[in-house]
């Protein structure tokens, strides 16, 4: 279980304190699938990042299962079973995508079983296991071997940033199959920030985050007719429903 007590996050701009994220308290039980969603500008990636340990909280702690991680940095928290899926794979000079997967398990594996995790996110295992990771692989390649990577690693939690960024639409439709089949699998807790209805469509629990702060939390079914404006507001209300009326 994550547990975010009054977590806040404070920047210098111009030698003034800007607040990113304001006194956020969050609890995620275990095997949820949970899409952050908001406005633009929102503080979304960098409650992501606080999450994984990419950046420290002003203010606050982080428990995971009990424990206090608040300090612990991003190597320590993977060791603990939180994963944060970047936008692509980590490169070295020479490594394959056979390397990279194998090196995500953890131990040794074969070929066929590094190929079912290329398969599973929609790539022709064959034409990929012995490339090397680099820049003639396309963006939406790089991105579909990070996500076989994270699956491979099979953490407690996997954070995933706007996966769909910077994909075509065909690989797009591949890729709300390869999380319907991560949430189907039940791969521990996986949060993905997105502002697409087809991934808030698969949620089990919707968080809203708006201006720092945390608006709204709640079932899928709660929270969509809220985010789609199927809701009533007071009469000459033109407030969305995360801002206040
Ligand atoms: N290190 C930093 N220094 C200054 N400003 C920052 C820093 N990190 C984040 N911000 C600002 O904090 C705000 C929230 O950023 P964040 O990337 O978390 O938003 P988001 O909700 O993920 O947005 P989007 O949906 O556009 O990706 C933005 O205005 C951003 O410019």
């Amino acid at each position: 279980m994550l547990e975010l007590r009054n977590i806040s996050f404070d920047v210098d701009e111009n030698s003034k304190t800007k607040g990113i994220l304001k006194n956020i308290n969050l609890t995620l039980e275990d095997n949820k699938f949970v899409v952050v969603t908001g406005p633009n500008g929102g503080g979304k990636s960098t409650l992501a990042k606080i999450i994984a340990g990419i950046e420290t909280p002003s203010q606050g702690q982080i428990f995971w299962n009990g424990e206090d991680i608040t300090q612990l940095n991003v190597t320590e928290r993977a060791k603990r079973g939180i994963s944060y899926a970047f936008q692509q794979p980590v490169r070295f000079k020479g490594i394959t995508v056979f390397d990279l997967i194998q090196l995500a398990t953890g131990k040794p594996i074969n070929v066929d079983k590094a190929c079912e995790y290329l398969s599973a996110v929609g790539l022709c295992a064959k034409d990929y296991i012995r490339r090397e990771v680099n820049a003639s692989l396309s963006g939406g390649e790089l991105k579909r071997i990070e996500i076989a990577t994270v699956m491979a690693r099979n953490t407690a939690m996997t954070i995933f940033d706007e996966p769909e960024a910077g994909i075509d639409l065909w690989s797009f439709q591949n890729l709300i199959q390869v999380f319907e089949k991560l949430h189907e699998q039940n791969h521990g807790n996986i949060m993905i920030i997105s502002h697409q209805e087809r991934i808030l469509n698969i949620a089990d629990e919707i968080v809203m985050i708006a201006d720092g702060q945390l608006r709204d939390r709640g079932p899928r079914e709660e929270m969509l007719p809220k985010i789609f404006g199927q809701i009533d507001r007071p009469e000459g209300c033109g407030c969305r429903y995360y801002e206040q009326c």
